[in-house]
């Protein structure tokens, strides 16, 4: 075995499931919550593997997590994401004035509240215009068969885009975004990229329209100001690529929409499901947030769905934050970019090579009974009176100088698909006691979708 040679750490290397060459690729990419909670089992919550030739140290115990968040010498592999996932020059992400400064552009355009508002404001709007279109063509009072991850897709995809990109038809993008986002795993599981050529090659070419389409659409009318500023700055960098531009819009676009769509779904999932929930959320959206009109084109309830008003929806808050533990399931990685050493919680020293990656995995937490109890039961006002932020261990927009810029705009995305689902819609589940699990695969990169669709019927209501 290739690492246990290699074992300079005082934590375990894993045995099982170790091939030569790859390593522990294969378990590792089949069913990563599986995997890290047989090793958890085995060997504690230290424990490291290997992935190719690269180490990966797993802390599995949130007293260990500051000293890696906190450490200047490891964090998120920012420019391993941009190459291998979206195919972003390095020359381009190695450029730091550049990297800096779109930085800067996540606080200032997602995360102000100025900002906020705009974007949630113009993303109610978006989703009217949506739910408008898809009542003038299935009418209403008429039920129509569809299922639910569909209809949360068709909510968010298109209002999400128009919010961000402004006046482009992310429809065009749609096929494209399917089949890219159904393999996104592999292209995040940073692979060689022969593997990507040989095995990949629809995906690839997916993600090259994307790209060509946005290269060729650099800026759009009313696109939002994060965009606006990105790619003004991006088209005038010395050091970019002429496919940079492109593939850097399709990163923000695949942010965007890949976990708040499968978030939205599980939202419904289980909010629809749950009567008591159903009640309260319904009076709450019913006091704080205007309905909108199907008939007056200039009607401007939307104006009213702000930031603050949809706080005021805490129960709403809660169920979201519910989902958010019981299906956020992102890996927090980091890896190190000079030789450093952590000190753990209980004075163990580790030391981490360059290129090693660290891995903190917050379900290991979510689903521990001693932080939530009864942590596998759906909860809907578990969190009543408080935010993710303050909630130690749920990490699932991770956390640090990193921690995802876009939480803010998310949350009130899947507030706001819920709540005009709500108040909008009539629905029925056409099958209960179905099973539902997440793809497995998905595991690892926020929220992963289901792994199968829950037909139903809707109609929009008089
Ligand atoms: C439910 C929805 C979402 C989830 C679960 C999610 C989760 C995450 C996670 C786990 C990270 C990595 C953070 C880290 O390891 O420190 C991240 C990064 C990021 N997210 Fe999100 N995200 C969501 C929605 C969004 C949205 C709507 C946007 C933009 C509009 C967005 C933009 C970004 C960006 C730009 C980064 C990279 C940050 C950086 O380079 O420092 N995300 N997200």
């Amino acid at each position: 075995l290739k690492g246990a040679s290699n074992t300079s750490l005082p934590i375990p290397f894993v045995k099982n499931g170790c091939l030569p060459i790859i390593g522990h690729l294969i378990p590792f990419l089949k069913d990563k919550s599986k995997f890290i909670f047989e090793c958890q089992r085995s060997y504690g919550s230290r424990f490291f593997i290997e992935l190719f030739s690269q180490r990966m140290i797993f802390l599995l115990d949130p007293n260990d997590w500051s000293p890696v968040i906190r450490n200047p010498n490891l964090s998120l592999p920012v420019k391993d994401f941009g190459t291998k996932t979206f195919g972003i020059s390095r020359g381009f992400l190695d450029d730091e004035p550049i990297m800096n400064e779109i930085h800067r552009y996540f606080k200032l355009y997602l995360q102000s509240t100025e900002s906020l508002d705009f974007l949630t404001a113009r993303f109610s709007k978006c989703v009217r215009d949506v739910m408008i279109q898809d009542r003038a063509r299935i009418g209403s009072h008429v039920w129509h068969p569809y299922s639910l991850l569909e209809l949360s897709h068709r909510m968010i995809f298109e209002a999400s885009g128009r919010t961000l990109f402004g006046d482009m038809n992310p429809l065009l993008l749609e096929k494209e975004f399917l089949l890219f986002d159904k393999k996104f795993h592999y292209f995040a599981a940073f692979l060689p990229d022969f593997i990507y050529s040989l095995f990949l090659r629809r995906e690839m070419n997916a993600r090259s329209s994307m790209t060509t389409y946005f290269n060729a659409h650099p800026h759009s009318n009313n696109e939002s100001e994060l965009v606006h500023h990105r790619a003004k700055r991006i088209l005038e960098a010395e050091s970019r690529q002429p496919n940079d531009l492109g593939a850097s819009h399709t990163s923000i676009f695949w942010a965007s929409v890949g976990n708040t769509i499968p978030a939205t779904f599980w939202s419904l999932f289980y909010i629809l499901r749950d009567p008591h929930a159903l009640q309260k959320i319904n009076e709450e959206i019913c006091t704080h947030l205007p309905p909108f009109s199907f008939s007056d084109p200039n009607d401007k309830s939307f104006e009213f769905w702000t930031s603050g008003n949809i706080a005021k929806c805490v129960y709403l808050e809660s169920a979201i934050n519910e989902v958010l533990r019981i299906k956020g399931t992102p890996m927090v990685s980091r890896k190190c970019y000079q030789d450093t050493q952590i000190s753990l919680a209980d004075g163990t020293i580790i030391p981490v090579r360059e290129n090693d990656m660290i891995s903190l995995f917050p379900e290991v937490v979510h689903s521990d009974p001693n932080y939530f109890p009864e942590p596998e039961i759906y909860k809907f006002d578990r969190f009543l009176g408080k935010t993710t932020d303050a909630i130690k261990g749920l990490l699932t927009f991770g956390s640090g100088k990193t921690i995802c810029p876009g939480r803010h705009f998310a949350k009130n995305e899947i507030k706001i698909c819920t709540a005009l689902i709500l108040q909008n819609i009539d629905y029925e589940f056409l099958e209960t006691n179905m099973n539902i699990n997440c793809v497995k695969n998905r595991i690892g990169f926020g929220i992963a979708p289901p792994d199968c669709d829950v037909p139903i019927r809707y109609r929009y209501k008089e």
